[in-house]
């Protein structure tokens, strides 16, 4: 049936157990509204608290049938919209989202992602905290917030920043958008799977024999094995090429950017091209975000995340209005006009300052006010 808060999300428990999710909104490759993120919640609290239901798992539908798309982030066009409209529900969207990602991190039972076709921003969000995240030949993964005047959001400080060397420095400066290899080689899926396997994957759930989360996790490894999909522990690391990892391991966007100048080669070349696409000033924010990460738990991200979401949406500090927001103008360009020919600003990236960076990560709220002071 579909969820009492959202048509786009449809909810059935298994006899066995079972909690199984579909994303049905593939006109827009599933992106979340707030009914959605309302409907995922309400359904992973009810099994969460149900000792009968083991283990939980969330497909998207494709526009050929299930899978082909899992989830393309946010719904931005109503970013858009409501920022314009100074609509209050988009702050509860923010709010409501990042405590979902929390959820999933910390679920007591498995949570299996089938993450085939695009898995980006939002999508990432609600994929990164399961415990089984399937990838395919066709997933089309990335973190792609630069690009719109955004950060990688969704607790994409924790997971970026838990990559290997300085793969999430790279990933969320240029929102690179990679497949099942390097998602694995890098730690951002667990297993591999032909896409043609995922239905009767998805039926197998319903088969499976198991009395407790633990027995369900062991019975549905079995069964992966068994298919032969490839697990993460089996690959061995690739590195990204070493003349990315050393320049995204600078401590400034603008070093960053001379060593890839100094390097050269073309994946540097290419790389560049992609930097001088993206919003400078997010460029300066998103390195500041994964690097402070580093250092924090996964409440304490997504709390610098709400802070950072909410500048970015109301950038006072900046002297602007939400209408002239960075964000706004990168969604216009991208997914309104589609004239993807966003007006930055400041347009370089060196004319970005500290002064500008540094706001960003004061919170608008005392700690006992915070959106998300409960997350723990
Ligand atoms: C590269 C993408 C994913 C796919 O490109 P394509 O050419 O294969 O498909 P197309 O762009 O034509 O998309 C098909 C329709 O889907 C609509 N769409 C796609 N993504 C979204 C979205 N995120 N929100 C709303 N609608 C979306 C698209 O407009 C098309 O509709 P029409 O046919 O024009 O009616 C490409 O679609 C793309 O780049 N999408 C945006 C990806 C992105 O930036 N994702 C991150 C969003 S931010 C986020 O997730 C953070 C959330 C956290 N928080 C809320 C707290 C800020």
């Amino acid at each position: 049936m579909t969820s009492p808060w959202s048509d786009f999300v449809r909810i059935e428990r298994t006899p066995n157990g079972v909690g199984r999710i579909t994303l049905e909104r593939p006109k827009a490759l599933n992106a979340l509204d707030l009914g959605m993120v309302r409907a995922l919640t309400e359904a992973l609290r009810a099994w969460r608290d149900d000792p009968t239901v083991v283990a939980v798992a969330v497909r998207g539908m494709g526009k050929d049938g299930p899978f082909g798309a899992f989830c393309a982030g946010g719904d931005i066009r109503f970013f858009h919209q409501a920022a314009l409209a100074g609509d209050a529900r988009l702050e509860d969207f923010f709010t409501e989202e990042y405590a979902l990602n929390h959820l999933i991190y910390t679920y007591p039972k498995p949570y299996l992602a089938f993450m085939d076709g695009v898995v980006m921003g939002g999508g990432m969000g609600i994929s990164q905290g399961g415990r089984c995240r399937i990838v395919t030949e066709r997933t089309k993964m990335a973190m792609p917030e630069t690009n719109i005047g955004l950060f990688p959001d969704v607790g994409g400080g924790h997971f970026l920043a838990r990559c290997p060397g300085h793969v999430g420095e790279y990933l969320g400066l240029t929102g690179t958008v990679i497949g099942a290899h390097a998602a694995l080689s890098w730690g951002l899926a667990d297993v591999a799977a032909p896409s043609a396997d995922l239905p009767r994957a998805w039926e197998a759930l319903g088969t499976l024999s198991a009395n407790s989360p633990a027995a369900f996790e062991a019975a549905w490894a079995e069964w992966t094995r068994r298919a032969g999909w490839q697990h993460a522990q089996a690959r061995t690391v690739a590195p990204l090429a070493p003349e990315l990892d050393a320049a995204f391991a600078a401590d400034t966007v603008p070093a960053i950017v001379a060593a890839l100048d100094r390097a050269g080669t073309e994946a540097a070349t290419q790389t560049l091209a992609l930097l001088h696409q993206r919003s400078p000033l997010m460029l300066h924010v998103v390195l500041a975000q994964i690097r402070r990460a580093r250092g924090m738990a996964l409440a304490d991200v997504l709390r610098m995340e709400r802070d950072l979401v909410r500048h970015c949406f109301h950038p006072h500090h900046l002297g602007r209005t939400p209408a002239q927001s960075e964000t706004v103008e990168g969604i216009r360009a991208l997914a309104v006009d589609k004239d993807h020919a966003p007006r930055w600003n400041p347009a370089r990236i060196d004319d970005v300052t500290t002064a500008m960076v540094e706001p960003f990560f004061a919170s608008p709220w005392p700690a006992h006010a915070h959106p998300l002071r409960d997350l723990r």
